[in-house]
């Protein structure tokens, strides 16, 4: 999945690599040096040494050890660069007569790592090539100084503006990886997001749920919520009018509970309540609160007649079993039904006792 943190790790693999890349470009000439200088029998610079077995150690140690690269990076060029200087120095003295091609090639050599491994990192690439450089210059005796800065400026010049369009397109990436999980977020918020209510949907609940798991031993308890006779509202009244009476309805179970408490449409005219660390009493008055808040709505629905002439619901009542929710919610489903066949306008409690309306005072 593509996240801020998926493209962080890209960075970091990548500075890795180029970290891996320069050490190993290194030991191959560190070793080069070594054979030539044994070849030629001279005894290899001591920088030379160093430098393989710096840079053998820290390829074994980066396996292990090494968190922040970037540092590591500018730290190990600054070294190796220096080494690489002092080495130039010793071998340019060890060469009787001078080959006029030494330092060129030294200067190539550095600037060839430099590109291969430090392309994308202008720091680490000034840092390693310019100790060389400069001990070039002044083993030559500014006697090449142009064709020096050139073969210094050019690649100088290349990288500084490859670094700047680097810079920009990471800019660019980082930016579009930032407002793509942003969107994302929001997308997945609204998608748990019930348009009519404003409460979360099933995919709501769902996460709500996953992110419950785990809170320890507490007892929450499902009431599950019935508008009465809303097909004979929508008939009567029309379905614009059962959207508002709906969304009415809504508002006052949300006001009814607790804002901890998690509210769910459920279904079309069915709502959840999960209520969040109680007891069967609690859920009881609970519940009753909500069919009271329902009433007080007063909003007319003659065709309810043999319950009321306003919106009522009915509610079932089950404890939440973390281990088996869909029990918990046949539970509560199986309260409700009860609670219709008793008459509507009711509360019933699954497998405890019955809860008749009217016998509490509304939560204010
Ligand atoms: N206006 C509107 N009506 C809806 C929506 N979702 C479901 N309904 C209606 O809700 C009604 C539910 O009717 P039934 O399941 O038969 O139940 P009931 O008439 O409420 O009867 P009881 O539940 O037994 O009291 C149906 O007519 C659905 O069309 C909605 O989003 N808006």
């Amino acid at each position: 999945m593509i996240n801020t943190y998926s493209y962080d790790e890209l960075r970091r693999s990548k500075l890795r690599l180029s970290l891996l890349l320069f050490l190993l470009l290194n030991i191959a000439f560190s070793v080069f040096y070594v054979a030539t200088a044994i070849n030629n029998t001279h005894s290899p610079t001591p920088p030379s040494i160093m430098v393989a077995v710096i840079c053998v150690i820290t390829l074994i140690m980066s396996n292990y050890k090494m968190k922040n690269y970037a540092y590591q990076l500018n730290v190990f060029s600054v070294i190796i660069g220096l080494l690489w200087a002092w080495h130039i120095a010793v071998r340019y003295n060890q060469l009787q007569p001078v080959e006029n091609n030494f330092l060129l090639f030294s200067l190539m050599m550095v600037f060839f790592i430099s590109a291969i491994s430090l392309a994308d990192y202008f720091v680490a690439f000034c840092l390693h090539s310019l100790p060389p450089a400069l001990m070039v210059i002044i083993l030559d005796q500014f006697n090449h100084i142009l064709i020096m800065l050139f073969t210094i400026a050019l690649p100088l010049i290349s990288f500084t503006l490859h670094n700047l369009m680097q810079k920009r397109s990471e800019a660019f990436t980082s930016e579009l990886v930032n407002r793509l999980s942003e969107e994302r977020e929001k997308f997945s918020d609204l998608s748990m997001i019930d348009p009519l209510t404003g409460l979360f949907n099933r995919r709501g609940l769902q996460n709500k749920l996953s992110n419950l798991n785990g809170d320890g031993p507490t007892s929450h308890y499902i009431l599950l919520l019935d508008i009465d006779h809303f097909k004979a509202y929508n008939d009567n009244y029309g379905h614009t009018m059962g959207d508002k009476a709906l969304a009415a309805v809504a508002v006052a179970i949300r006001d009814a509970v607790r804002s901890r408490d998690i509210v769910v449409r459920y279904g079309g005219e069915e709502f959840l309540v999960l209520l969040i660390d109680v007891d069967d009493g609690y859920a009881l008055s609970c519940a009753e609160n909500v069919r009271q808040a329902v009433l007080d709505l007063k909003i007319p629905h003659l065709f309810n007649d043999r319950v009321s002439t306003t919106v009522t619901l009915s509610a079932g009542i089950a404890i939440m079993s973390d281990s088996d929710i869909e029990a918990s919610l046949t539970a509560a489903d199986n309260a409700l039904y009860l609670a219709k066949s008793r008459g509507r306008n009711s509360v019933e409690i699954a497998a405890l006792k019955s809860f008749e309306p009217n016998t509490q005072p509304a939560k204010s």
